[in-house]
């Protein structure tokens, strides 16, 4: 593991790491981020999972996230979207392949030799940055926009002892149910719809709803809103299933880190009250 970049922010400070992942077969980046708080000890962590096309940069970038994050006293890591470099399966489109892991581990040649985005998450960069990095434990959340909702939705739901809470901007709510995640699925996992539930928010949320109170926001001008994010459909089955949440319908917002940044305090917050409860 070797740290190729150091960026003061907010007292403290953004690491951009590179390491050998055995899990994906390729060498990948993420960006941690430790608020001044961390000098005096571990601090508790979110995970940032990022959408379509995106790296750790996007949200480190725009997303005023170390903002948020050294007022809430926060560590933040924010990994890549997916296996990259050459010998990795790509695709023409930006929706599939290099940038669209789909926090999902395929089981279909080509992309099985590499994309295993969620494995990779939650157990061999989580051992990384536990070892290496005064992250407090047991107090870990996780939270994502668009892909990454998808990604923060469904691991979560998967594995709440982990990631005690959980939050989303503009998920891929019902993704077996939309273009982006039929194209996705398709390709990674097959043809056979029953295989694809596992990763789908909508109906895991129906079948293992979690302790936690689910925050979710939503523009009401995201040009995704009708077509690809199905925010609906996750929002019946949550009601169905007695899975605490919060929809809420933000006017005017789009899709964009314009609209992530404005509510990314009341995000951090969020995970603040809920694990601190
Ligand atoms: N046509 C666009 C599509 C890519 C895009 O909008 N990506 C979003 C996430 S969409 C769902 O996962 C994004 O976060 N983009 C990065 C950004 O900084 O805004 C394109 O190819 O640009």
């Amino acid at each position: 593991m070797k740290t190729v970049q150091t960026i003061k922010s907010h007292g403290g400070q953004v690491r951009v790491i590179e390491h050998d992942s055995e899990t994906l077969g390729v060498p990948m980046q993420f960006a941690a981020y430790l608020p001044p708080q961390a000098e005096k000890g571990p601090v508790p962590c979110l995970w940032y999972l990022s959408g379509l096309t995106c790296t750790w940069a996007n949200v480190m970038e725009k997303g005023e996230i170390t903002r948020a994050a050294a007022g809430h006293g926060f560590a933040i890591v924010a990994p890549d979207t997916s296996p990259r470099g050459e010998g990795v399966p790509d695709d023409e489109g930006y929706d599939l392949g290099q940038g669209a892991g789909f926090y999902l581990t395929a089981t279909q040649a080509p992309w099985s030799k590499h994309y295993r985005m969620d494995s990779y998450i939650t157990d061999e960069l989580q051992t990384l940055v536990t070892d290496s990095f005064p992250v407090a434990e047991a107090r870990q959340g996780i939270f994502g926009h668009s892909m990454g909702g998808h990604g923060a939705l469904t691991l979560h739901l998967k594995n709440p002892d982990l990631y005690k809470t959980c939050s989303a901007f503009a998920p891929i709510s019902a993704p077996s149910q939309c273009p982006w995640g039929e194209k996705a699925f398709t390709a990674y996992l097959g043809s056979d719809r029953a295989r694809w539930a596992d990763y789908d928010a909508a109906i895991l949320v129906g079948r293992q709803p979690s302790q936690a109170h689910i925050l979710i926001d939503q523009g009401t001008d995201d040009q995704f809103l009708a077509e690809q994010l199905l925010h609906g459909i996750f929002e019946d089955a949550a009601r169905t299933a007695g899975q605490a949440y919060t929809l809420r319908r933000q006017p005017g917002y789009d899709h964009s880190y314009y609209f992530i940044s404005t509510f990314m305090d009341d995000h951090v917050r969020h995970h603040r009250q809920e694990l601190f409860a």
